[in-house]
């Protein structure tokens, strides 16, 4: 399984943010992109997703099953700032919706209760999504890629509004996903506590510097 990004160039309204971005992933590899507010980490992100047209290159994901490659926004989780969760619906609805939405029978996710458990919050999954906390919210926002299983998960700043205990336990849930042969591409301000984890700082228009953090 491989991930692989070929000089990406991407413009938001009338600036091309950056340049001439190449990345090679393998499962179980970890690429975090570092980088001051505004040098394009979001950007990068939702180009490898599919959520936004890059302005030249290309990224590709590629296994057994796709030899011929096919692009990471159908086989990835994508995480952003905001949650991605209605307020009205209790979690479980939430949860339902992802795990229908982004499911393959092939490669089922966790069931509800067990993704929950897994983010340390059971027991609560019929409460309205919009009565919890910033920090349970985050939580449940992480369980949606327990939930349906996609071998590529995009992960920008994971850990916002989080204390240090669910820190470590959004640390292990990335460690079991990349010890099962994941790939993971994360923004990220804080040191996830991954081991040989690649780092690209992002630089605005002036491209970038890639060296080994971890
Ligand atoms: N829709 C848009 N139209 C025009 N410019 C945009 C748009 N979205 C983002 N930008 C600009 O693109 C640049 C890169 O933004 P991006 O969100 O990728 O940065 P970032 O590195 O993720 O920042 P942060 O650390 O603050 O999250 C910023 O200068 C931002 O103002």
């Amino acid at each position: 399984m491989q991930l692989t990004a070929e000089n990406l160039a991407a413009r938001r309204g009338e600036d091309l943010i950056f340049v001439n971005v190449s990345f090679h992933l393998t499962a179980g590899e970890t690429l975090v992109l570092t980088g001051k507010n505004g040098s394009g980490k979001s950007t990068l992100l939702r180009v490898a997703a599919g959520l936004l047209k890059p302005e030249k290159g290309t990224v590709i994901f590629r296994d057994e099953e796709s030899p011929q490659g096919r692009h990471p926004g159908e086989v990835s989780h994508y995480l952003g700032h905001r949650n991605a969760m209605k307020d009205e619906l209790t979690v479980a609805e939430n949860l339902e919706f992802w795990q229908s939405f982004l499911g393959h029978p092939a490669a089922a996710g966790l069931p509800l209760e067990d993704a929950a458990e897994a983010v340390g919050l059971s027991g609560i999954t019929h409460l309205p999504f919009g009565y919890l906390s910033a920090g349970q919210q985050r939580r449940f926002a992480f369980a949606k890629l327990l939930v349906a299983h996609r071998p590529v998960w995009i992960l920008d700043e994971p850990t916002a509004a989080l204390d240090a205990s669910a820190d470590r336990l959004f640390a292990g849930l990335i460690e079991t996903h990349l010890a099962k042969g994941g790939i993971v591409l994360a923004a990220t301000h804080q040191p996830l506590g991954l081991k040989n984890v690649h780092e690209m700082k992002m630089t605005g228009f002036a491209g970038m510097d890639q060296r080994v953090w971890g």
